[in-house]
């Protein structure tokens, strides 16, 4: 019973179709991610790959399709009951607060984790000053593991481009991830600052986060970081493999550039 709970995969979609009105956004998606994995889920512009994340974190309920995840049908789960459960996702959009320092940041990563309540705030007792010490540590150790431990009080309005993407990160580590959904974690990077990013990411895995599901258009960062990538196109799965075969998949090749690169 033990060992077949062990080969589960961590997050696994069946058949995930999205509707919109008379828009079919995705159509009969099915993946896994396995304890230990990095995976990404690719794909030209338009191709679905923001819906497939709002289905898996509750934030759209797919039209048809399950999402498992550690085992636990988490279909209809809101998106708050999901993360609880260990499975968070970033945005485009950054959830760094820029006049507040990185370690700032990702101490309020952690309160946002927290049920502290208000009452608790203001007249703290003994455990809550503990939880605090432990929030400050732990927010002193995701700054480091992030690489970031030179940058702790500065703030983030002042960070470079890469130091701001790695702090993305960081303060999605504070909510203490299972798997850890990334939506463009590389944009705006450049090819050096995207491959030392991407060797950020693969030190993860087995210490901060289980599994990493990646959604990215730099081929550079996907290609050297992902241990299997999922290819959509026009919301259907077009290829599912390791990154060499995905490289060599001429339908994929066609999907990026026309029919003349195939
Ligand atoms: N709320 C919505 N209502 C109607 N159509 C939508 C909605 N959300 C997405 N779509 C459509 O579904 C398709 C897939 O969009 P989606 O944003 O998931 O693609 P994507 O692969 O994430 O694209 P990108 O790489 O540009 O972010 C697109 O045709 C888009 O216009």
């Amino acid at each position: 019973m033990t060992a077949l709970h062990n080969t589960e995969p961590l997050l696994r979609a069946e058949n995930l179709t999205m509707r919109f009105g008379g828009i079919t956004a995705v159509k009969q998606v099915g993946f896994a991610v396995g304890p230990g994995e990095i995976v990404g889920l690719i794909g030209p512009n338009g191709a679905g790959k923001t819906t497939c994340f709002n289905m898996l974190t509750g934030f759209y309920t797919p039209t048809e399709g399950r999402v498992f995840f550690n085992g636990t049908d988490i279909t209809s789960h809101k998106p708050h009951a999901i993360a609880r459960l260990g499975l968070i996702r970033s945005f485009q959009k950054t959830n760094v607060m820029k006049r507040l320092t990185v370690f700032e940041n990702v101490l309020t990563g952690h309160y946002m984790e927290s049920r502290q309540s208000l009452l608790a705030t203001f007249f703290p007792g003994e455990k809550v000053r503990r939880a605090e010490c432990e929030a400050r540590a732990s927010a002193a150790a995701i700054v480091e593991t992030m690489g970031l431990s030179r940058r702790m009080n500065a703030p983030a309005h002042l960070l470079s481009c890469g130091e701001l993407r790695l702090l993305e990160v960081a303060v999605a580590l504070a909510a203490k991830p299972t798997l850890l959904m990334l939506d463009e974690p590389a944009a705006g990077l450049n090819s050096h600052e995207a491959m030392q990013f991407g060797e950020t990411l693969k030190t993860l895995v087995g210490k901060a986060v289980r599994s990493l599901l990646i959604v990215e258009h730099n081929m550079e960062l996907v290609m050297g970081v992902c241990d299997r990538i999922v290819v959509l196109n026009f919301g259907q799965m077009l290829a599912e493999g390791e990154p060499r075969a995905i490289l060599d998949n001429p339908k994929v090749a066609e999907a990026y550039l026309g029919k003349a690169a195939a």
